[in-house]
């Protein structure tokens, strides 16, 4: 569980992060979202203990990244934004030196290497010498690295960019697997529909603070308009005036929007049954509308 606690960060005189507090809970996978400059990577290197709060905390299962720092990055694995590695060694030896600091055995290390290069997509590449990588492969490389100590918390900065659709599918998919044991995931992401598939719950962060937080299934209620959808087999001017009992129809490229929708959807199906219904259905706004709708009121 990470423990976000009224975290303060000043660069100089900037104020990066104004008090912001927030929960990862086990089993649980939070989308971390906000503009540029927000402040998403500083929340995400203090969490990990890189940098310094100027006041807060990162509590992580009980400890302090400020006070306790080894004990608390001990169970954090962590994915940074742009992960570099320029060393002139094969990937796989430079996964096993790293994986010494965790002790664990060279054999073990090399075997354990091999499973989680198959899982990040990596099979075949193990004795590329990582300066070769691409930036998607240095990725999925960190991907690995941060999987080692099998740590019970994982922050995940931008860890989509730069990953083509495969590597977004081996993400996914490793994230499903480390909910699924009960660990806490923090990821930011600019890929809002990403966020919307993979999160239980975001956070929004604007300019150093949080501006909304909320359950993914509450989110898609925000997201569901009162404007009603409907194809027709045949959308005659007559269906559209069938409408108008329920709001306001517009008929374009034979979809019909019915806005200010008022009634019942089974009264509606009822009167345009001999239209030939193919679809119908609340028009949903994106994450990303309403992304800028939150944010928007909180310039
Ligand atoms: N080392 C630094 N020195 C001075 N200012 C910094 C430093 N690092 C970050 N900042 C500033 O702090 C603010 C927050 O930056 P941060 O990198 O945390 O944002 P972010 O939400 O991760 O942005 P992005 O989505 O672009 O990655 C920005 O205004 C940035 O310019």
């Amino acid at each position: 569980m990470i423990r976000v606690e009224n975290l303060v960060k000043f660069y100089g005189n900037f104020q990066a992060l104004k008090g912001e507090s927030f929960t990862v809970n086990d089993g649980e996978i939070v989308g971390f979202v906000g503009l540029n400059g927000a402040g998403k990577t500083t929340t995400i290197k203090i969490a990990t203990g890189v940098l310094y709060p100027t006041s807060g905390d990162v509590v992580i299962d009980g400890y302090s990244i400020t006070k306790d720092k080894k004990k608390a990055s001990e169970n954090v694995g962590w994915v940074p934004e742009l992960p570099i590695f320029e060393q002139d060694v094969k990937a796989l030896d430079y996964f096993v030196y790293i994986a010494g600091y965790y002790k664990i055995p060279t054999n073990e290390a090399r075997s354990m290497g091999k499973r989680l290069f198959e899982e990040v997509g990596l099979s075949g590449r193990e004795n590329d010498k990582l300066k070769n990588y691409s930036q998607g492969m240095k990725k999925r490389f960190a991907l690995a690295v941060s999987l080692i100590s099998n740590p019970k918390n994982f922050l995940f900065d931008e860890v989509l960019n730069g990953l083509d659709p495969e590597g977004i599918q081996f993400f996914r998919n490793l994230a499903l697997r480390l909910k699924k044991e009960g660990k806490a995931i923090l990821f930011s992401s600019h890929i809002l529909s990403e966020v919307e598939s993979l999160a239980d719950r975001v956070v929004f962060l604007h300019k150093g603070k949080i501006v909304k937080e909320e359950r993914m299934e509450d989110l898609r209620k925000l997201v569901s308009t009162n404007a009603l959808r409907v194809i027709l087999n045949s959308p005659s001017e007559e269906a559209l005036k069938a409408c108008k009992d329920f709001g306001e129809p517009t008929l374009n490229n034979g979809v019909i929007i019915i806005q200010n929708f008022k009634g019942d959807l089974e009264d509606v199906v009822r009167a345009l049954k001999p239209y030939g219904i193919l679809d119908i259905g609340y028009v949903r706004q994106d994450l990303e509308s309403l992304f800028f709708q939150i944010i928007g009121g909180n310039q």
